[in-house]
């Protein structure tokens, strides 16, 4: 599937320049219909009857020339119009006559008569045009329609999905499967859109790639092709230190179990070296757990400081288990000043929490490239004001005001930059929501950075392999079950066979 996702406005755009191009509108309909149809005769028994709901607009349009196209197959259809048809517009007013008739008026009967297990709906009443929240007759009819249970094949979008934000605008159709045109929209991976569509399948209407390109899109789904190209595996005639050497921060003497989690990932996903930097403290407790990854006693800041010198130390990861105050400001601060490639996660957001102006001045000085990785409650902290609107805007917000890439962790990823490219991650299983695996994940940024990636490319490439290793270490997960995950992982990109 093509990775560029299209807000419903930038769809709407390639429909018209497609058209402008010499394609009638009706052209692309017919395709978008037979589309449907076809998933339709794939979804439904072969004795079920098919109700069709559609809506005034383009959506319902699809809806017709699917009924009229299941009709020539001897399928047993019925459809149902919200609105007066005599106001339907251009081509929906053409795919409506063509259908000959047999249509009645939209009810809540319509929906609640069908017989239980004999009966498949076809939503087709609002698509990429829905634009106020739904109400009355449309609003009571979804409502039955989830309560029916009975399976749905909607058009384009699950009526009442906003396409952009993946939100539900009052209520929204829960579909078994979804038929989408040209590219998907935001709103078919958000949460919870993903859900609401259940299986999403993209029909080739005849929009040319050309046509999708020349609008620049900067929504992409999180996938091998946005990244892949930025990772090299190891060169035949390589050595370790070109694949970077990554820094841990571990937190004090009772919290080192994230750092080296995050360590053990940070080499899993193929960083040269690797060092746990601890407090002398803690020195006894990493290194009798700790074997490929390296650990170094440093004394304060100060030590950290010493440490860096070495420039062959190129990544540096903070915040795991690190403890939320002023002696993580303080580390902060020295590291976004090390020019460094540098990544925040946990306790090194939190510690901002009050002081976020601090926070901002900060990050916009950081002297190299900079990933943030913070679930929702550590995003709220440092971005308050981000925190009300949809997660992509939210994450594209806070990328720019701190120009950092930032990861907006959950079940549907976000990663974005201040440039306002982002990406959304859908391979993640919910077997992910576990203590210790947001650790892993920073571990991976951390490993990727040290081997040279950018930011952007870094981050979307560790959020994909984290979600894969979830994927391969399968249902009862804990967070250590994924660094030997990460290994197949990291076989598959290379396309070698794990031996
Ligand atoms: N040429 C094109 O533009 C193509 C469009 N296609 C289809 O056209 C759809 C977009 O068509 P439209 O732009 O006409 O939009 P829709 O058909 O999604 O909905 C627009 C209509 O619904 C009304 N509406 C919006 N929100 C409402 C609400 N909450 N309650 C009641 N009424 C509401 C609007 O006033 C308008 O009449 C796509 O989703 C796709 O299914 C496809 O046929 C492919 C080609
Ligand atoms: N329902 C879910 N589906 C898929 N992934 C999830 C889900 N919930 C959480 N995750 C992922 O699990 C990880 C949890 O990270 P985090 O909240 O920082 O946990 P911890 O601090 O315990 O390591 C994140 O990568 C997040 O994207
Ligand atoms: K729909």
């Amino acid at each position: 599937m093509s990775i560029e996702l299209l807000t419903p406005a930038e769809m709407a755009t390639a429909d018209a320049l497609t058209i402008a191009a010499g394609t009638a509108g009706i052209v692309l309909m017919e395709r978008a219909g037979q589309g449907v149809s076809n998933a339709v005769l794939r979804e439904a028994g072969a004795d079920a009857e098919i109700r069709i709901l559609c809506g005034p607009g383009n959506n319902g349009g699809d809806g017709f020339v699917a009924a009229r196209l299941l009709r020539r197959q001897g399928r047993p259809v019925r459809v149902a119009v919200l609105g007066d048809p005599s106001q339907l517009r251009s081509d929906a007013r053409s795919a409506f006559e063509a259908m000959g008739g047999g249509w009645e008026a939209l009810s809540l009967d319509f929906v609640r008569s069908a017989p239980a297990g004999r009966v498949l709906f076809v939503d087709a009443l609002f698509g990429a045009g829905l634009d106020r929240p739904l109400e009355g007759l449309a609003r009571a009819c979804i409502e039955a329609l989830n309560e029916a249970g009975a399976p749905v094949v909607a058009v384009d979008l699950p009526s009442g999905l906003n396409g952009a934000d993946g939100r539900m605008l009052g209520a929204a159709v829960r579909a078994r499967h979804t038929v989408t045109f040209c590219r998907r929209k935001p709103g078919h991976l958000l949460q919870p859109g993903r859900c609401l569509c259940g299986t999403t399948e993209v029909v080739d209407i005849g929009i040319a790639d050309a046509t999708v390109a020349s609008l620049e899109p900067t929504c992409f789904a999180n996938a091998p092709g946005l990244w892949r190209a930025s990772w090299h595996p190891p060169a035949p005639e390589g050595h370790k230190y070109d694949r970077g050497h990554a820094v841990v921060v571990s937190g004090p003497l009772a919290t080192t179990g994230a750092a080296r989690l995050a360590a053990s990932a940070a080499l899993r996903a193929g960083a040269g070296l690797v060092t746990v930097a601890c407090d002398p403290s803690a020195l006894i407790v990493h290194a009798a757990h700790l074997t490929a990854v390296m650990v170094r006693p440093v004394r304060g800041v100060d030590g950290l400081g010493e440490m860096l010198a070495d420039r062959r130390l190129n990544a540096v990861l903070f915040g795991p288990g690190a403890g939320v105050g002023e002696g993580a400001r303080s580390v902060v601060k020295r590291l976004l000043d090390a020019e460094r490639a540098v990544v925040l996660d946990a306790d090194a957001l939190t510690s901002f929490g009050d002081a976020r102006e601090h926070f901002l001045a900060l990050s916009r000085a950081a002297r190299g490239p900079l990933v943030l990785t913070p679930h929702d409650g550590e995003f709220q902290r440092l971005f308050p004001a981000f925190a009300g609107l949809d997660r992509l805007s939210a994450a594209r917000a806070a990328a720019r005001e701190c120009g950092a890439v930032v990861v907006l962790k959950g079940a549907d990823t976000v990663i974005a930059d201040p440039q306002g490219r982002a990406a959304i991650n859908d391979n993640a299983s919910p077997w992910l929501a576990t203590a210790g695996t947001g650790d892993v994940l920073a571990g991976i940024v951390t490993g990727l950075l040290a081997q040279g990636l950018p930011a952007f490319e870094a981050a979307a490439m560790a959020v994909w392999m984290h979600g894969e290793a979830g994927r391969v270490a399968g249902a009862g997960l804990i967070s250590e079950d994924l660094l030997p995950a990460l290994k197949l992982v990291v076989a598959g990109l290379a396309g070698e066979e794990d031996r």
